[in-house]
């Protein structure tokens, strides 16, 4: 479990970088994540990123990502060394930063509409040093009919929107055989239940629900699901009915 920092002991980063001790990537980039930090709470153009602060911070936003990379890599194919990965969005970075900083040698895209929030993704993936990060001012519904449609071999969002949204949100970027990545919390059956629908539709499968470690949640399960087929032409819907008219309502 992580805890406060303060005198003495080990901080918050020393015991993200122990958790993720068997990581290379993301020991490494430990320090740019604190970087990140200081960015995303002293930023006026970014307004509130994240309502959690502290060492609760360092676990909620910074573990919580860490860990949802490492359970989507077990789902990826062999030889994934160089991946296009899309983080839908992105608000202030998590997850899709955070993965940016740790995997340097993927080619990271992050969908993100709100203007100051895309402004302040770009502004700190430069000042992190992330030259593989590559921001879209768009809503998922307008990248997902882009360059980038069919192409990611993984995809996530984390806290953007019921399962069976996100899902025509994601599965139009994930390449065939590509894998969406999307933690939830409590209220996973209930939306796995209502989200057949859209699975088929969109040509998903569930690969599987892995926890997350207790040490970083003992709440949130990572939903896994591999494109099996090509995503009919239909989706993504126009902006905005998705969300409006879920698919299988
Ligand atoms: C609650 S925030 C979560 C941000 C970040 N993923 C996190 O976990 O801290 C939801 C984000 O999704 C974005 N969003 C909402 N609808 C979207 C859409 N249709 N396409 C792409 N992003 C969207 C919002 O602008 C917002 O930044």
């Amino acid at each position: 479990m992580i805890v406060p920092g303060g005198s003495g002991g080990m901080n918050a980063w020393d015991e993200l970088a122990e958790l993720f001790a068997d990581d290379a990537g993301a020991v490494a980039a430990v320090p740019r994540l604190a970087r990140h930090w200081e960015l995303a709470q002293g930023s006026p153009e970014a307004g509130r990123l994240t309502a959690v602060e502290g060492a609760a911070a360092v676990r909620r936003q910074y573990a919580e990502s860490l860990e949802l990379l490492r359970l989507a890599e077990g789902f990826l194919a062999e030889g994934h060394a160089a991946v296009r990965y899309a983080d839908i969005g992105s608000g202030g970075g998590w997850p899709g930063l955070v993965v940016a900083c740790a995997r340097p040698g993927w080619e990271v895209h992050l969908v993100e509409p709100l203007q100051k929030r895309a402004r302040f993704l770009d502004t700190a993936a430069r000042e992190l040093g992330c030259g593989n990060v590559t921001v879209h001012a768009a809503r998922a519904e307008e990248a997902g009919r882009g360059p980038l449609r069919e192409t990611c071999a993984l995809v996530t969002a984390r806290a953007v929107a019921e399962l069976r949204v996100v899902l025509e949100y994601t599965a139009p970027l994930a390449a065939v055989g590509g894998i969406i990545a999307l933690p939830k919390g409590s209220r996973l059956e209930d939306e796995l239940a209502a989200a057949g629908a859209a699975m088929a539709a969109l040509g998903c499968e569930l690969a599987g629900v892995a926890p997350m470690r207790p040490a970083v949640s003992e709440t949130v399960r990572v939903a896994v699901f591999r494109k099996a087929a090509p995503c009919p032409a239909a989706y993504p819907r126009r902006p905005g009915v998705p969300e409006r008219r879920p698919l299988g309502s």
